[in-house]
């Protein structure tokens, strides 16, 4: 459904924009936020295209668009990027808020199909589908057919596997710090064994971007910009599993790069934000106004 605009905030020569609607793949109110940059306001006639930066666990659309600065680098490029939230809020499902890395706020970008949670827990449709829908409809200076994908841990798993599993509807992807091979790190496994249930592993593989690089078309150049921090505690835990993505990738263009001393955090965000924009402008941008 259409969203209600509730704040448009100046930010960087532009505005961010605080967005909710009621959603139909969810059936709950979503919030988001969508960043426009400067040449979106002084030219609303030309069209722009699109960055989707996915959050990680017990995120909002809000961490990274306050303190993951993609906004100055995205004005500069003239790219809008939006902001989604991770999960459904208040479905009323029993035991949806008891844990930080399932269930709200840990939405992992799938379609559940257990009965507790499929109701509502289909952030992939919402993702891939209904929000991009929506906003090519309501925001007419987005160009539905420029659009790249990011994003951070769970969010990093979310840009992979969508970009993946949508051959040619993204034209570029990059991930900070992903879990990349997830039905082998106990956060992938809890998540998928609650959303697909401990059985389902064939529905595991097809959301697993370790499993869905191996079948990636040989012939379709798979362009990534991948960053991991080696002070990432949760790389050192063995939840990220960089390394199997790179590994199964072979010489398909995947560039992981390993970041010394960088953590988990939005600090190393911030610092490879510029990277990972400038990387999208290539794939995105006609350069008619930047
Ligand atoms: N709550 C977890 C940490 C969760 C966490 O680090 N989440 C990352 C994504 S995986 C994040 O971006 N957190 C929000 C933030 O740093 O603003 C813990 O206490 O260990």
């Amino acid at each position: 459904m259409a969203f209600e605009i509730k704040a448009k905030i100046a930010n960087f020569g532009g505005q961010l924009l605080k967005l909710e609607h009621q959603s139909t793949s969810t059936k709950t109110k979503m919030a988001l936020n969508l960043f426009l940059p400067p040449s979106a306001i002084s030219h609303p006639s030309t069209k722009i295209p699109v960055l989707i930066y996915l959050s990680g666990l017990t995120c909002t659309g809000d961490n990274c668009a306050e303190k993951g600065f993609l906004q100055p680098h995205a004005a500069k490029h003239c790219i809008a990027v939006v902001y989604p939230d991770t999960s459904p809020r208040g479905a009323k499902i029993d035991g949806e808020d008891d844990s930080w890395d399932f269930g709200s706020g840990a939405g992992f970008y799938v379609d559940a199909t257990t009965e507790r949670w499929r109701n509502n827990y289909n952030m992939y449709t919402y993702i891939n589908e209904e929000l991009p829908s929506e906003l090519f409809k309501q925001f007419e200076v987005l160009d539905g057919g420029r659009v790249g994908i990011t994003g951070h841990s769970m969010g990093g798993h979310g840009a992979l596997t969508i970009f993946l599993k949508n051959p040619g509807r993204y034209l570029s992807v990059s991930a900070f710090a992903p879990m990349s091979n997830p039905i082998n790190c106990p956060w992938g496994q809890k998540a998928f064994g609650g959303y697909f249930g401990e059985e389902n592993k064939e529905k595991w593989a097809e959301h697993d971007a370790t499993e869905l690089v191996k079948v990636w078309e040989k012939d379709m150049t798979l362009e990534a910009l991948i960053d991991v921090g080696t002070g990432d505690n949760f790389y050192k835990q063995g939840q990220l599993l960089p390394e199997n993505f790179e590994k199964a990738a072979g010489d398909k263009g995947i560039q992981v790069r390993y970041q010394e001393g960088y953590d988990h955090s939005y600090f190393f965000i911030s610092s490879f934000a510029g990277d990972h924009v400038n990387f999208h402008a290539k794939y995105l941008c006609n350069q008619v106004f930047c």
